[in-house]
């Protein structure tokens, strides 16, 4: 089985490569520009026989052969995705245009990993797959949000239209180890801040929740998706739902009991609360998570510990 991974240098598509590199009979191919990923997050890879790694905006075609693709490639946090508004809107609309290009030439299933952004700022919690969500259209996290929901609609006229094999999962905050430590979301913050002993800057009104999911759950519930067979859109997330001022004192708590925490100002159209039904993934996958933020905290930690070379006292 040759496998695709657009993306696969960033946080999620590298944990997603060691788990497809794991299986002998998987050779893997990885396409990424780099912009939010990095080598160093494959380098136990990098030369060997059944890994490639190509330098590829998959806002441009891209020809090789494969069996499977994995189609991860979008900047994920909301000051990178922001940053280059335009272009993240190519990479989301051309660059899927592009994927399922290419899974239609060669016949190869694709899986697209679609966000619980797609239900914008929802007025059903917690959020099922049947929801449309609520989203604005012109807002300055549409051109992600927005984004995403072009993408998922191009994957399901291709399965109608041409009979592509399709799988999409919405993903919910995701966490771990390897995130970029000035990537600028919630849990990469508050545990850099608590070990660098700087304020945990909670967004006002730090009453809006999110919930959050481990990588190594959430990779396995990708590899199920693609391997099931159900099209999706099939929610993966952890249903455990805080407060972002309760994962302000989780992290005080488990880091660094003497930081303190500090209010500031929020960014437009933060959605207020957010929680997955994961009903669907475990009735049709037999998927849900193992990890709690309790337990996946300090196993972050310990990576941050490591790269901002601050062991622990
Ligand atoms: N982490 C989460 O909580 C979360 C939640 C919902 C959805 N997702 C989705 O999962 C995917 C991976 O997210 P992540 O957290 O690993 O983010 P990430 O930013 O760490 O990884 C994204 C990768 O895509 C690459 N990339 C970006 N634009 C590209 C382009 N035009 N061409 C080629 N490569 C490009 C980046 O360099 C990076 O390696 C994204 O599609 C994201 O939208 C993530
Ligand atoms: O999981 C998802 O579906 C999407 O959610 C996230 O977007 P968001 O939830 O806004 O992620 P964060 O930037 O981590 O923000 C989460 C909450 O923490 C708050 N926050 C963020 C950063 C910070 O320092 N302090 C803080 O209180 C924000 O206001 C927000 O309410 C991800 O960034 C997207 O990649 C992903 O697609």
């Amino acid at each position: 089985m040759r496998i695709l991974v657009t993306g696969g240098a960033g946080f999620i598509g590298s944990h997603l490569v060691d788990k497809l590199m794991e299986k002998e009979k998987n050779e893997v191919i990885v396409a990424d520009n780099y912009f939010t990923g990095s080598k160093d997050n494959l380098k136990k890879w990098i030369g060997h026989p059944r890994f490639e790694l190509i330098r590829h905006d998959i806002s441009r075609p891209l020809f090789v052969e494969v069996d499977q693709i994995y189609h991860l490639a979008c900047p994920a946090s909301p000051i990178f995705y922001k940053y280059n508004s335009v272009k993240t809107i190519k990479t989301n609309v051309m660059g899927t245009l592009n994927m399922l290009g290419l899974a239609k030439r060669l016949r190869a299933r694709i899986l697209f990993t679609s966000t619980s952004e797609v239900y914008g700022d929802p007025l059903e919690h917690p959020q099922k797959e049947t929801y449309w969500g609520n989203v604005n259209p012109i807002g300055v996290r549409s051109c992600y949000d927005e984004g995403k929901r072009m993408a998922e609609t191009l994957m399901f006229d291709y399965y109608r239209q041409y009979g592509i094999e399709i799988r999409i999962a919405r993903i919910f905050n995701t966490y771990g180890p390897r995130m970029n430590i000035d990537d600028g979301r919630v849990v990469s913050n508050f545990i850099a801040q608590a070990i660098r002993n700087e304020p945990l800057t909670v967004q006002l009104p730090g009453t809006q929740t999110r919930s959050f999911c481990y990588v190594s759950d959430l990779v396995d519930g990708l590899t199920q998706l693609m391997e099931g067979t159900d099209t999706g859109p099939i929610n993966l997330g952890n249903p455990g739902e805080f407060t972002m001022n309760e994962l302000a004192k989780a992290v005080q708590e488990l880091i660094n009991p003497k930081v303190q925490i500090s209010e500031v100002e929020n960014t437009p159209d933060d959605p207020r609360q957010r929680k997955p039904d994961i009903t669907k993934a475990k009735e049709v996958l037999g998927w849900e998570p193992k990890v709690n933020l309790h337990e996946g905290i300090p196993l972050m930690e310990d990576d941050f510990r490591r790269r901002l070379g601050v062991p622990r006292t």
